[in-house]
């Protein structure tokens, strides 16, 4: 039997203008990171960032993230960090940012820290990056001995950015209950490489539960802006409660169709990861054989959200049902999460549950 595993970062630090603490919360670990973040959040968070750093005597050498978590981004900016004999990392922006520089901060052997500029998904506490190739195709997971050392979260910034951003992470929050009760069932492994613990199921189905009773609300206040204590709630929640629920909890069918789809051409390209398991978090629950009833509930939440729930809004109303046999196939090859739903998914499966989950939605 195996064991049971929780990992976690070593800190959390999350609240308005949060980011002004950056300096004094990195100044233990170490004196010249490397900075890592796209153009986009750089103009957001630079100024704070370099005036918060340079306050505690902190030299940093910034590199523009060039927007996909490939090896070959991966390479290029260790490369930097070797050059400038980078001495941690710090990663600052969405999923794709913070993987990135989780992976250079394994390449070079040194300390990760993670300032999420969006709650769009559970990236910012794990031990983990979701690796690409050049085109945007799931590649694999790459896993690290050590969580971030610190995440720090300032919820103006986070509430600030796109209000579909903060819904695609609600969407991957959401999956996170559901995908570790499946793992829990089969008596599956987390990511964490052991099985869930109590704490991690308390956490994600934590998680669920304050997705339902304030997502709705904080999604009205981040259309506006506004940082109410209902967008801290769910900024915990997307943030925390599904990192840590998801990497010690597992995954499941959500998430491998989610993966499956990325091997989709077309439109579906612009669709968050977010919105990828929305899709994927139900077609799952069609998997399970949940009551209609039960599975309308997430529908109706996800719709109020804006988040797809038809082919549709997935721009995959043209889609074939061999290009669907695609999908499943690559959900359900050797090694893919969908081992912790059951290993007799087949690839029509998938494609069948991934056209009743329309049907449900017409309705
Ligand atoms: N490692 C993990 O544990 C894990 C978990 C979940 C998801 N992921 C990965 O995360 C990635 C998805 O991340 P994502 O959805 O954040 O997308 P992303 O990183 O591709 O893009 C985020 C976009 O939002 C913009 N942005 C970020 N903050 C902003 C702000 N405050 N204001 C305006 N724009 C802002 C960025 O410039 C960027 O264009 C996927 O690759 C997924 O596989 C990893
Ligand atoms: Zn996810």
């Amino acid at each position: 039997m195996s064991n049971i595993i929780f990992t976690s970062p070593a800190k959390y630090v999350q609240g308005k203008g949060a980011l002004e603490t950056l300096g004094q919360n990195v100044e233990s670990i170490g004196r010249k990171p490397l900075v890592l973040s796209d153009d986009v959040v750089w103009e957001i968070t630079g100024e704070t960032v370099g005036k918060s750093l340079e306050e505690k005597d902190i030299d940093f050498h910034y590199v523009l993230f060039n927007g996909e978590a490939s090896l070959n981004e991966i390479e290029r900016i260790a490369e930097e960090g070797r050059n400038e004999a980078a001495d941690f990392v710090i990663g600052v922006g969405g999923g794709k940012t913070l993987d990135t520089a989780k992976a250079v901060a394994d390449e070079l052997g040194k300390s990760i820290v993670i300032v999420p500029s969006t709650a769009s998904t559970d990236a910012p506490t794990s031990a983990l990056s979701v690796i690409y190739n050049d085109d945007g195709v799931f590649e694999s997971y790459k896993f690290y001995n050590k969580n971030p050392e610190l995440v720090l979260v300032d919820t103006k910034i986070v509430a600030g950015a796109p209000p579909r951003l903060f819904a695609s992470g609600i969407a991957d929050a959401m999956a996170t209950w559901v995908e570790a009760r499946a793992t829990i069932k089969s008596n599956g492994e987390a990511m964490a490489g052991g099985k869930t613990s109590i704490a991690a199921a308390a956490i994600a189905k934590a998680c669920e539960e304050t997705l339902f009773s304030y997502g709705h609300s904080a999604y009205k206040a981040v259309e506006k802006g506004l940082v109410t204590k209902q967008v801290e709630a769910v900024v915990e929640a997307n943030t925390l409660l599904s990192g840590l629920g998801f990497e010690s909890g597992g995954l499941a069918a959500a998430h491998a169709i989610h993966n499956g789809f990325t091997v989709l051409d077309g439109d579906i390209h612009h669709l968050t990861h977010g919105e990828k398991v929305a899709y994927g978090t139900l077609t799952q629950l069609v998997l399970e054989l949940h009551p209609e009833a039960e599975i309308e509930k997430y529908i109706s939440f996800y719709q109020s959200l804006g988040l797809p729930v038809t082919l549709e809004d997935m721009h995959l109303e043209n889609v074939s049902y061999e290009d669907l046999v695609k999908v499943g196939k690559a959900a359900t090859q050797e090694g893919e999460t969908m081992g912790n739903l059951s290993s007799e998914v087949t690839a029509e499966d998938v494609a069948d549950a991934i056209l009743a989950v329309n049907q449900l939605s017409q309705k």
